[in-house]
């Protein structure tokens, strides 16, 4: 298959999964300009983070970009200057969005009207309202019309085929019945280490926390786990995929593990300073399932002809293959009419630079797949 011959890349967001995000967009960039036949000129034009931009009035090619950005005293335009300036950049454009800013993933029709594609982990795009969602792929061509082309493989699982799964057992024809597993790379961390099926288990619950955010598997905000809305944003987006009108991810039961008294906490930081106060509450929580054998993981499911989603802490027998997860792994399994009674499932890490710009970057391969 033949691939576009010139391609402009405008990348948001160079956090942990921007940066192993553009190592990866080298390499491809490298690998397409030697293909033997029609090679493929990816050019990264624009890097943006919340205050700082990088960007030429030319459309040069950024190549020192780390060193560039830092230095760079350019502010970001704003989203509709944004688009028009990429409007006018040499061949097909594709948007790279590895922020999670609802400002940024509210924009996206704005971008794929003018023909623009994205490609993004961030969650908040196909998860807050449904006429976000349904204004989001009316401006998207995929296929029909003019509008740009859009995927989100990492907005679940990272960089597991999660996704791409679940549309092809719709697409098809096969009934989704049921989707429940371990969505959160976080949770699964945590519980994994806090309270593995053998031995004592790690540290304090609070310390594991401060580690799955150095690992870089916590939201920006480590709040945004623990209120069980990550989770959350993650089943809206399987539903809706399922075919189910779910209106938000506050529009069904979610638990949340933030404590009563740090819900008033005013920064993540500040939040994560106190939160060794409540260990006591997580070591009850523990021996209490441990009493009766059992283990707690953190958990989610979606019962399609029911048109339930539910987030929250679950008990587990030891040998149950979600109490027996390791690090940040995911396991999502898929019960449809065509499986029967022994699931599709999916199981891997759910969490972490690499693996979910290996999403991202896969989504831009099939991108530029279609593009052509
Ligand atoms: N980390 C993971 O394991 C996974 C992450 N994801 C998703 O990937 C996305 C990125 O996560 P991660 O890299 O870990 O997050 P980080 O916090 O490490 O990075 C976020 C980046 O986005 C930038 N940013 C924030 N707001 C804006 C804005 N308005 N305009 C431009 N840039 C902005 C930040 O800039 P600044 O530094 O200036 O604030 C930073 O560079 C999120 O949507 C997350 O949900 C999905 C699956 C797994
Ligand atoms: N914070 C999220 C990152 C991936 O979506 C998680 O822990 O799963
Ligand atoms: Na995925």
């Amino acid at each position: 298959m033949s691939l576009p011959r010139q391609v402009s890349i405008a990348v948001i967001g160079a956090g942990g999964v921007g940066k192993a995000f553009l190592s990866q967009l080298a390499k491809l960039t490298t690998n397409l300009s030697r293909s033997p036949s029609t090679p493929t000129h990816l050019s990264l034009i624009w890097l943006s983070t919340s205050k700082k931009a990088l960007y030429h009035a030319d459309y040069k090619t950024l190549n020192n970009w780390e060193s560039e950005l830092s230095a760079s005293s350019t502010t970001p335009l704003p989203p509709a200057e944004l688009a028009e300036y990429l409007v006018k950049a040499p061949g097909k454009v594709v948007l790279v969005d590895n922020t999670s800013n609802q400002d940024v993933a509210d924009s996206y029709p704005l971008f794929l009207k003018k023909g623009i594609s994205i490609v993004t982990p961030n969650k908040k795009a196909f998860s807050s309202t449904f006429s976000l969602w349904t204004s989001i792929f009316d401006a998207a061509g995929n296929g029909k019309g003019n509008g740009g082309y859009v995927f989100h493989e990492s907005s679940v699982g990272a960089g597991l085929p999660v996704i791409s799964t679940l549309k092809e057992l719709v697409e098809t024809g096969d009934e989704v019945v049921k989707i429940e597993g371990v969505f959160s790379g976080t949770m699964s961390f945590l519980f994994n280490s806090f309270q593995p099926t053998s031995g004592s288990g790690g540290g304090k619950f609070s310390a594991e926390v401060k580690k799955a955010k150095d690992l870089g598997y916590t939201e920006p905000d480590p709040r945004d786990d623990l209120n069980g809305l990550d989770v959350a944003r993650k089943l809206t987006i399987l539903a809706r995929l399922a075919g189910l009108e779910v209106e938000s991810p506050t529009s069904f039961p979610v638990q949340s593990l933030i404590p009563k008294e740090l819900e008033s906490c005013t920064s993540g930081d500040d939040f994560l300073a106190r939160l060794p106060e409540f260990d006591g509450q997580m070591d009850e929580l523990k021996a209490a399932a441990e009493k009766e054998g059992k283990v707690v993981r953190f958990v989610g499911s979606v019962n399609v002809p029911k048109g339930e989603v539910k987030v929250g802490l679950e008990k587990f027998d030891k040998s149950h293959p979600i109490a027996a997860l390791k690090g940040s792994d995911n396991i999502i399994a898929f019960y449809t009419k065509r499986y029967g009674d022994n699931p599709l499932i999916i199981q891997g890490a759910g969490a972490g630079g690499e693996v979910t710009a290996m999403g991202v970057t896969g989504d831009l391969i099939k991108v530029l797949r279609l593009l052509q």
